[in-house]
């Protein structure tokens, strides 16, 4: 099981200190979509050169012209992007092409989907790579629940997770046994990111 630190609603200058604090911790780096919408792919290419053995993603959140936002991204370094479940198979499928020429991959956020027809349907064009999410706003009406998990019991995917997720959540989501667990904030606006990160570490990894 892998720790993905997100960050989000960061300061260029924030997001270079907290990766340099937590990076022993962590093992994938997630430049956030408003960090992106802030910073361009040039926030990428910079943790690129920073980093070049960590797995980076960006967080592009596609929609629409998948095809040309994974070219952008994958140009700039990084390892895998988002696009959501939600849009056109077709822009899916673009990105999923575009990924396939580069090596990379793809991850297919689940924002809002509920529904098994729709995971039936990522299945057959080929996705791989899917997150259960809680979005941020939506959190104010509860964080990451362990229920959500029904929505790809046994089906095939690689399964990540995030949304709120913190140190007193952690354990029963683990017990799930996600393959990578994503956590923004509860790093990321902490007095201390590198001990929470370290805890969270020492709880993937031993379970
Ligand atoms: O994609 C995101 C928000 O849309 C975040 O990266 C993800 O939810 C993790 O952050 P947090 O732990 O703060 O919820």
């Amino acid at each position: 099981m892998n720790l993905q630190l997100a960050l989000d609603r960061l300061t260029r200058e924030e997001c270079l200190r907290i990766v340099d604090e937590t990076k022993d911790e962590i093992d994938f780096i997630e430049v956030g979509t408003g960090v992106i919408k802030e910073y361009g792919m040039a926030i990428v290419r910079e943790m690129r050169e920073l980093y070049p053995d960590k797995a980076i993603v960006a967080d592009m959140k596609t929609c629409d012209a998948g095809g040309h936002e994974a070219k952008q991204a994958f140009e700039a370094g990084t390892d895998i992007v988002t696009v959501m479940a939600f849009s056109s198979d077709l822009t899916i499928k673009d990105t999923l092409q575009v990924a396939q020429q580069y090596g990379k991959q793809v991850m297919v956020d689940l924002l809002e989907v509920s529904s098994r027809d729709r995971m039936e349907q990522l299945k057959k064009i080929d996705v791989r790579l899917v997150s259960l999410h809680v979005g941020k706003d939506k959190q104010q009406e509860g964080n990451f629940d362990t229920e959500l998990f029904s929505l790809v019991k046994g089906l095939d995917f690689e399964v990540t997770v995030a949304g709120g997720i913190n140190l007193d959540t952690l354990p029963d989501i683990i017990q799930e046994k996600p393959d990578t667990v994503i956590v923004g904030s509860a790093i990321t606006k902490s007095e201390n990111p590198k001990e929470v990160a370290s805890k969270m570490r020492k709880m993937i990894k031993s379970s």
